[in-house]
């Protein structure tokens, strides 16, 4: 009898870390408008300071603070109009006691001045007097040279997803090009004589494959790129040269299906069959994904997904996905959201159990709904947003329980 030898999924990713350890340290240099979505190979730290010059946030008057105190609107203090900024050119003249420059939004503050007054609390008297009715302390209305990102700062972390916000912050700095990881990449060989070309004839009995294309584009998601997709039937020399023709190709090979024990299961061994080829992981203790298989050969990692699309998705997530993360550098950054469970869940002791489930909001909370269905139900895929981790020290969650949900 052949049973399969199950590690927690803890001492996977442990395995997993252990087992690839050499830094992956690929990078180019590309232009930061098609940056969005890479990730950072490097720090990222400002070479200037920003603002560079102190400007003012408001369409004011730029004064010394302290010619204020006391102003009131029934006493206001007069100032002397010595000038004003024009936008986009340097600030001429000096703001001395008794003084006052004009200064619109944006516009760089004059030598001398402290503060801004906006324009509401001030009348023009004359072309050059101004009756100011409100006191303004040292820095209102005015954003200092250096206060947004000082020379230096770390704008961007190695290991970090470039977003829109960070091409902003970029371009505020005039960092034109930036380094990043190149793609690492991934190939995809899907296994089965029943699977054929989801966009082909199909025959009565055969199942159009969805694992490529799912897998494909949860890999693009995670930063990968894709080299090669391939179906292969259940024959193992056939198998065997998808492998080693994605190996050549790619730094992670992800197969689907023939990762259990039956006779046509021949993932393991078409792993160990090739030159170097290691299998040290053939199952979890977790549900689904039980058979999942990991191995390497030469140092690049081979993945055996169980068939079942939404097994396949579940332990892509949380072993895969890991992986590249590793590559990257990235942190863990599974969003979390708090959600009270729909109903009682029912889990296997001594395996931990990957529910997924749909988010149902409901007067600003989110209630869990599991989705059921057989791992082999496409619509699970489809629905699910998320899933709740039951450890497997737990029987189960019960309704009403507060569960953490893992976005997919
Ligand atoms: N005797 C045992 N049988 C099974 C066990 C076990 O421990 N002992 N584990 C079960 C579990 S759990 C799972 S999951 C499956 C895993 O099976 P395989 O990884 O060997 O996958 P297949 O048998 O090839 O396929 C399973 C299922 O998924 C469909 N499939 C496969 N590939 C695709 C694809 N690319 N697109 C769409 N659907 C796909 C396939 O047609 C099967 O229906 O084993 C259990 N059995
Ligand atoms: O991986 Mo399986 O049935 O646990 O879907």
């Amino acid at each position: 009898m052949k049973l399969l030898n199950v590690d927690t999924s803890d001492k996977v990713r442990k395995k997993i870390d252990e087992s690839f350890t050499d830094s992956y340290d690929r990078w180019e240099q590309i232009p930061i408008g098609q940056s969005l979505g890479r990730i950072a190979f490097e720090d990222v730290l400002s070479p200037i300071e920003l603002p560079q010059f102190s400007r003012s946030v408001v369409d004011g008057y730029a004064v010394l603070s302290r010619d204020t105190y006391g102003a009131g609107e029934s006493m206001p203090v007069f100032l002397d109009v010595s000038g004003h900024v024009e936008m986009g050119k340097a600030a001429e003249g000096k703001v001395s006691a008794g003084e006052a420059i004009y200064v619109p939004t944006g516009a760089m503050i004059p030598e001398g001045a402290d503060a801004v007054v906006m324009i509401e609390y001030v009348e023009n008297l004359d072309e050059s007097t101004v009756a100011v009715y409100t006191p303004v302390a040292p820095g209102q209305g005015i954003i200092q040279k250096g206060d947004d990102v000082e020379l230096d700062s770390k704008v961007l972390s190695k290991g970090e997803k470039i977003k829109s916000r960070d091409i902003g912050v970029l371009s505020a700095l005039g960092i034109e090009y930036i380094k990043v990881f190149k793609k690492l990449r991934l190939s995809v060989i899907s296994t089965g004589d029943e699977i054929v070309d989801s966009f082909g004839e199909v025959q009565y009995g055969q199942i159009r494959d969805i694992n490529t294309h799912l897998i494909s584009a949860m890999a693009e998601e995670s930063g990968a790129e894709i080299s090669l997709k391939l179906l292969v039937p259940d024959d193992f020399s056939k198998l065997r040269e998808a492998i080693g023709q994605a190996l050549k190709m790619s730094d992670i090979v992800v197969l689907s299906g023939g990762s259990s024990v039956g006779a046509k299961d021949m993932t393991a061994k078409a792993i160990e069959s090739i030159e170097g080829g290691q299998v040290f992981v053939h199952g979890v203790a977790v549900k689904p994904g039980k058979p999942t298989i990991i191995g390497r050969a030469g140092g690049k990692a081979l993945f055996g997904l169980p068939g079942h699309p939404s097994s396949a998705m579940v332990i892509y997530k949380v072993f895969v996905d890991h992986l590249i993360r590793k590559y990257y550098y990235m942190s863990e950054d599974t969003v979390y959201i708090q959600a009270s469970c729909g109903e009682n869940i029912h889990s296997a002791p001594g395996k931990e159990t990957y529910q997924p489930v749909e988010l149902i909001e409901r007067d600003g909370e989110y209630e869990a709904a599991p989705i059921y269905g057989k791992s082999a139900a496409i619509t699970t895929v489809a629905r699910s947003m998320g899933y709740i981790r039951i450890s497997e020290n737990k029987e189960g969650v019960k309704k009403g329980e507060k569960v953490r949900v893992a976005l997919f």
